[in-house]
């Protein structure tokens, strides 16, 4: 079997190698001609997967190592009885990381405590749902809006887009995107949704660039300057809006998602589905496949205040600002396309919370209940 297998994909080898000819290229790049004599392509969110780069090909599966799937043409694919899976839930925990250590930063820097806020998710699936748990425990107020989840399973728990701008200080979206229907969420958040955020709001993007409108959030910073933007996820990538990129107060290349477990666990679970579709059986584990972490524990001798010990020991794991920094930095350096992809391709080891333990000694002991709420392990 031969694959073509996107380069940014960790582990390819050990999870794809066993099958047969593993060919990397990077996922921008990949052509219908690098197809035209391959079985299997294995794609991360990067590669537009649909007609024009399968119809001369030879593939017969595609996986994506990833959670979003709004980049692969999935009719087609079923059309021509291609197989296809994708990962999801593979980075949910690192997503949820992500919102927390950007939340935490922002509180540190504006002044408030993020235990006091109220919380808005937009779409409360895997990733969703993780983070409204993890909050929830921790004590925030949170309202979930999930109209497709609503209609399915009945309206109690859940609460309109409408309510929520009026009521939540922070919105998370991590919304799929999805360009027609019911619930389509192309400009979810457009300029009449923009314009109604109360001054001071703070709009995290983590889903899907086009979910926002960005020139009318572009437009409501420049003008008013009275919310606060996080996008790690953005319109156009990889030559985002260099205006927007400006004005947000943290900005990331779409690594929202990118842990090292997290992304283990999406080349995992296609290594699965392949196997499953060449009727194989695979011992494969992300044991086998993750490495221990470089920091595996640390230790609280004194009772911080609950903020200050959580900021610490997110930081410790991953540290949003360094993103940010880095982001800047490149774009300054190469331009915005390219420092985008240049961040991304070359992103920094990252761990998710759950790797460190956390020992508490003396009366640090009372900090259990938080550090473990928010993800990490408590010794
Ligand atoms: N930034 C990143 O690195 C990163 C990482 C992982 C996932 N993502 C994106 O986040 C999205 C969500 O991930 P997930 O794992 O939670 O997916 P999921 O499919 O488990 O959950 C998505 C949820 O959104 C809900 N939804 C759909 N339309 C909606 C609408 N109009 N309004 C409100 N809710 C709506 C769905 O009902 C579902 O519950 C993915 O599709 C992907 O595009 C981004
Ligand atoms: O959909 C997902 O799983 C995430 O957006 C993921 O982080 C995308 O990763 P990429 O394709 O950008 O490497």
């Amino acid at each position: 079997m031969k694959l073509v297998v996107d380069a940014n994909i960790p582990a390819a080898d050990a999870c794809f190698g066993g099958f047969g000819e593993v060919i990397k290229r990077p996922g921008r790049e990949i052509s219908a001609e690098h197809l035209r004599d391959a079985d299997a392509l294995i794609t991360r969110s990067v590669t537009p997967v649909n007609a024009s780069l399968l119809a001369e090909s030879a593939v017969r599966f595609v996986g994506t190592c990833t959670i979003g799937i709004d980049h692969v043409d999935t009719h087609y694919l079923a059309e021509h009885d291609i197989a296809f899976a994708s990962a999801p839930g593979c980075n949910a925990e690192a997503v949820v990381d992500y919102v927390l250590a950007s939340l935490l930063t922002l509180a540190e820097r504006q002044g408030w405590r993020l235990l006091d806020r109220c919380v808005g998710i937009v779409g409360v699936g895997n990733v969703g749902s993780r983070l409204q748990a993890r909050l929830q425990t921790l004590g925030l107020d949170v309202l979930a809006c999930d109209p497709p989840r609503a209609e399915r399973e009945g309206e109690s728990g859940f609460t309109s887009l409408e309510t929520l701008i009026e009521r939540c200080d922070v919105l998370c979206l991590h919304t799929p995107l999805v360009s027609t229907g019911p619930h389509a969420t192309q400009h979810l958040l457009d300029a009449e949704r923009i314009n109604e955020l109360a001054p001071g709001t703070v709009v995290l993007n983590a889903g899907r660039g086009d979910c926002i409108d960005g020139l009318a959030l572009r437009s409501r910073l420049a003008g008013q300057n009275d919310l606060t933007a996080v996008l790690d996820v953005w319109e156009n990538e990889p030559a985002i809006d260099a205006a927007l990129h400006d004005l947000a107060t943290l900005a990331t290349p779409h690594i929202a998602g990118y842990s090292l477990d997290g992304k283990l666990r999406g080349s995992l679970m296609i290594h699965q589905a392949l196997a499953a579709h060449v009727n194989e059986t695979s011992e494969l584990s992300l044991n086998a496949i993750c490495p221990s972490p470089a920091l595996a524990s640390m230790t609280l001798q004194q009772a911080l205040p609950s903020e200050d010990a959580l900021r610490l020991c997110a930081r410790a794991v991953y540290d949003v600002r360094r993103d940010h920094e880095r982001l800047t930095r490149e774009a300054y350096a190469l331009g915005v396309a390219k420092g985008f992809d240049a961040c991304r391709v070359n992103y920094p080891l990252r761990r998710e919370f759950s790797t460190l333990s956390v020992r508490l000694k003396g009366d640090a002991h009372t900090l259990a209940p938080v550090l473990s709420a928010a993800g990490f392990r408590v010794e």
